[in-house]
């Protein structure tokens, strides 16, 4: 029986995610044996840095990718928001398993809801998305940047000065954390979700035949679906996490509906549209036209262009 080396991230949501797909598999009745192997990437080594500043999304998967071409490893469970938008030439995706709760889960000191925050309260998020659209709901809020896995920013919001923190909903989940932990999900109109949030991403190498047919069986029609609208609008905007792009759908029958929000960091700009179809990748490019004929692309070029100089 082959043996499939799975590589992953030593994160406990990594090592969590990786195991939960694993036994998916098994209990398909794929016909392989696996193994886990760990890799420390550099998101993982810097965690001092704001993650815009250090390069982005490629951080928690260059790594693991160059030991799929060095065939150290056969596939790899991503957190497909994680993932650059486009893939590099020879890896895939060959799995898109059913979506977790794709929304930000908020957590606060005292479980004091969001719009009863107190004027100038301090909210601890890393992410430009999450940030712009907090003020764009609440300009009165301090917004202070804050890293590390899951526990860490958890027992930070105890720790240190912050009243409130914001954390995807799917990570909580995989982790079996209790629900109470969590204030309030926050609603898709006030925090649009990162693309693919709650998505996960099997990569593995493209001509890698065998393993491709057996992962296919766990892939989620409609979770193909929204990850295809949501990471073809993003690649249509050449956006990443060094600026606040935001992008979410679902599906409905034979349609897909999709929402591309695309803000300034100071959120004093807010670009957003929907638009529904039945074809994923043209709705993600119809969403990206409709918000670069109103200056989106330009903003982000901008944007990027001062990140980069700092
Ligand atoms: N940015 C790190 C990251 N990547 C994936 C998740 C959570 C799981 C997911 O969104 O699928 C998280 C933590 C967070 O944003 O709170």
């Amino acid at each position: 029986m082959r043996k499939i080396i799975v590589g992953s991230r030593k994160s406990k949501l990594a090592l969590t995610q990786t195991n939960w797909f694993i036994n998916e598999l098994k209990a398909a009745g794929v016909p392989f044996e696996f193994e886990v192997k760990e890799i420390v990437t550099k998101g993982d080594r810097i965690l001092d840095v704001q993650l815009s500043k250090v390069g982005g999304k490629g951080l928690f998967v260059k790594e693991i990718e160059q030991a799929l071409y060095d065939k150290e490893i056969d596939f790899a469970v991503h957190s497909m928001k994680d993932m650059p938008a486009v893939l590099p030439e020879g890896l895939t995706i060959g799995c898109i398993p059913p979506r977790e709760d794709a929304r930000d889960a908020f957590i606060s000191n005292g479980h004091v809801k969001f719009a009863d925050l107190p004027s100038g309260a301090v909210v601890g998020t890393s992410s430009l998305r999450r940030s712009a659209q907090l003020l764009t709901a609440r300009p009165d809020l301090t917004i202070q940047w804050i890293r590390g896995n899951v526990d860490t920013r958890l027992n930070k919001l105890e720790t240190e000065n912050y009243d409130a923190i914001i954390l995807a909903a799917a990570g909580l989940k995989r982790l079996g954390w209790s629900e109470d932990v969590v204030t309030e999900y926050l609603d898709i109109d006030v925090c649009l979700p990162a693309v693919a949030q709650g998505s996960l991403g099997i990569e593995c190498r493209a001509d890698d035949e065998e393993l491709l047919a057996q992962l296919a069986k766990l892939t989620d029609a409609a979770t193909w679906t929204t990850a295809h609208a949501e990471r073809t609008f993003l690649a249509a905007m050449d956006g990443g996490c060094q600026v606040p792009i935001a992008g979410y759908a679902t599906v409905e029958g034979d349609s897909v509906t999709l929402t591309g929000l695309v803000a300034s960091p100071d959120a004093s700009v807010v670009y957003k549209e929907t638009v529904t179809g039945t074809d994923a990748v043209a709705v993600g490019e119809a969403v990206a036209k409709k918000l670069t004929e109103q200056g989106a692309f330009d903003l982000i070029q901008r944007v990027k262009a001062e990140q980069n100089a700092e």
